[in-house]
């Protein structure tokens, strides 16, 4: 009988070199299982956290869904036009890909091509290898003075343009995109429409990814455009060129030759245009072989596997196609940051729905940042760990993975709006150096527009992840928009970090010191004797340990604002204070429905964090 493994698995379908899975075996239950039908795929991926791939492996909505522990998909090369990106987002699924390892292979693979069509190489190897002995037939033509027009100037198009400027040829190409400066660094002249660059091609090379705006970019149209001595070359994607467009133009001789590696569907259907493309007298074909290199599949096998182990270890990967991009030392920073913001939203959630006459879940936030954490590169993972905190108690375990990667999608698929503020306002008077706040709002209009005194205006760099966008919000010297009479209604909860130890140093409108830990039970009480002999003994009853205790009195901002509002009750207000207890076990409902009386609390609620 085997021994079932508890490291996690990771799956990898397809060939893959071994210098990359040699780092994985230790720590992780590597299967290698070639050949397997998308159905087999699919009954099993749900036993992995990782999958390995490259090209040949359909990572479809289908196979992803199915996928319930899959936490990254490796892409060991560039193109990642066989994974469902989009879904894999949705799901949390970090998509990884190797974007430089297989670059020089790409080129040299184009290159090889553009000879070999050129000089009629392929055409010539069956000849003689059938004993046929034909020079004038194979007459070819030369590199050195011709013009190469290359479609896509990024990794791979850059490359074989500089391999192609030492062969003396001409460099012309159009990439929207491209950088003029990197362009004329490598001799490239930049057209300004492909129109422009297909009259001059002697060779045309393509290098963009398979996107919509390049799908089907050679077709008939085009290629009636081109000079009929033009040889094209394809190492990009089959499906850029229209493979029953270019079978015609060769046979009508309005191309003159083609060398390509890639195809619409790999491998060619039979009787297609493209089998008929690989018999044809001037087509040079290979089967996707441009990253097919000893050098270039060590290169990308230790590229992903490096990066599938970080994120199994809960670290982020250097080459991630759908998470944001984050500096790994900053992230050392932020994590206690994280963790902290996680807290707020968890126990945002748990302790106003959970009170007794709970008001409904407020879907508006204003999260500030102060102090130390304005100086931030991003806030994606504060964010991230907020939605994922507010979200979490009211998801099912096995529900959505809220992370990096999905987050800000998931908020905007639950209608949460989440306003991110940076406040300037230094807390040198604060004993630490960054508060972060946490403000829900009570239905009014989103402007601030105040003239109240000690209020600032903080940039707002990240406010693009809000729906509402404001430029600039503005701020109490907290790093909160400030207290006043409708403010009173606004739900807030503060907290801050010492050390990596994340506290709550606000709840409500009172102001107390805990560490959102383990099961709390929060009550508010009138501040009179009593109170909290009568909660402890109710607790003691019902079998609940008390391990620590604090006593949360009024916010000073929030006295001072009530004490300044017209017909503000400070006598009630002030005689409020908050209980939060730490318990040993959770309280039932029954329990805590108990300690809500005139002898008891006016509020309580329970939350686990
Ligand atoms: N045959 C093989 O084995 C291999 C194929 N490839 C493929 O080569 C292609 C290029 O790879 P890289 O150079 O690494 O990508 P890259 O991302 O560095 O460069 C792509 C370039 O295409 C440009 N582009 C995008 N849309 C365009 C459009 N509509 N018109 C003109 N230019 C456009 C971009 O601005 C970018 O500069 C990818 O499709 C990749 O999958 C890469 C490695 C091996
Ligand atoms: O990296 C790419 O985009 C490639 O096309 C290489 O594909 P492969 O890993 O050889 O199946």
């Amino acid at each position: 009988m085997t021994i079932p493994t508890l490291k996690p698995r990771i799956l990898i379908p397809e060939k893959v070199s071994p210098d990359g899975l040699a780092l994985l075996k230790d720590r992780f239950h590597v299967d290698e299982k070639k050949g397997l039908s998308a159905e087999e795929l699919k009954t099993i991926i749900g036993d992995y956290e990782a999958l390995i791939v490259r090209s040949e492996t359909k990572v479809t909505a289908d196979l992803l869904q199915a996928a319930k522990k899959l936490k990254v998909v490796a892409r060991a090369g560039v193109g990642v036009d066989n994974v469902d990106v989009k879904v894999a987002t949705s799901l949390g699924i970090i998509v990884v890909n190797s974007p430089i390892g297989n670059i020089n292979a790409a080129a040299e693979h184009t290159v090889a091509l553009l000879m070999s069509v050129a000089r009629n190489i392929g055409e010539a190897n069956s000849s003689i290898k059938a004993g046929k002995w034909e020079r004038s037939r194979l007459v070819g033509v030369e590199a050195k003075g011709k013009t190469l027009a290359i479609v896509g100037l990024g990794k791979v198009g850059l490359t074989v343009a500089r391999i192609a400027n030492g062969f003396g040829m001409r460099l012309l190409a159009y990439d929207p995109y491209a950088s003029e400066s990197l362009a004329a660094a490598a001799s490239v002249a930049l057209l300004p429409t492909l129109a422009e660059l297909l009259q001059e091609a002697d060779f045309l090379t393509l290098h963009t990814p398979l996107i919509a705006s390049t799908k089907g970019m050679i077709g008939k149209a085009e290629l009636a455009t081109m000079k009929p001595t033009a040889r094209i070359l394809n190492v990009a994607r089959g499906g850029m060129i229209d493979e029953d467009a270019l079978l015609a133009a060769l046979d009508d001789g309005t191309i003159a030759g083609a060398g390509i590696d890639v195809w619409t569907s790999e491998p060619p259907e039979a009787e297609s245009s493209a089998t008929r493309l690989i018999a044809h007298p001037k087509v040079v074909a290979t089967p996707h072989l441009g990253a097919s290199t000893k050098e270039a599949q060590e290169n990308v096998s230790i590229d992903v596997c490096e990066q599938v182990v970080s994120i199994l270890s809960g670290e982020l990967p250097r080459s991630a196609v759908n998470a944001p991009i984050i500096l790994p030392e900053e992230y050392r920073t932020l994590q206690p940051f994280v963790s902290l913001v996680e807290k707020m939203g968890s126990l945002y959630t748990q302790h106003y729905s959970n009170r007794v006459n709970a008001q409904s879940f407020r879907t508006t936030f204003d999260i500030t940042y102060e102090g130390a954490l304005t100086n931030l590169h991003t806030t994606k993972p504060l964010f991230a760990g907020l939605v994922k905190g507010l979200l979490s108690p009211i998801t099912s375990s096995d529900g959505l993975n809220i992370n990096l990667v999905n987050a800000e999608l998931v908020a905007k698929h639950r209608g949460i709006l989440i306003n991110e503020h940076r406040s300037r306002e230094n807390v040198e008077d604060k004993p630490y150096s960054s508060f972060i706040t946490l403000r829900a709002r009570a239905s009014r209009s989103t402007s601030h527009a105040r003239s109240d005194k000690n209020i600032s205006r903080s940039t707002s760099p990240s406010a693009a992840r809000t729906l509402l966008s404001p430029t600039t919000s503005l701020t109490g010297v907290d790093g909160s928009t400030p207290i006043g009479k409708n403010d009173a209604e606004d739900q807030v909860i503060q907290g801050f970090v010492s050390g990596t130890q994340p506290f709550i140093s606000r709840l409500d409108r009172f102001k107390g010191e805990f560490v959102p830990k383990g099961t709390l039970l929060i009550c508010r009480n009138f501040d009179s004797c009593g109170k909290i002999g009568f909660v402890g003994s109710l607790l003691g009853k019902a079998g609940v340990n008390i391990k620590f205790m604090n006593v949360a009195p009024l916010h000073d901002d929030v006295e001072e604002a009530e004490a300044t509002n017209e017909g503000g009750n400070k006598a009630d207000a002030g005689n409020e204070a908050l209980m939060i207890l730490g318990v040993d076990r959770p309280v039932g409902d029954d329990v805590v429905q108990g300690l809500i009386g005139p002898e008891g609390v006016v509020e309580a609620s329970v939350v686990t964090l």
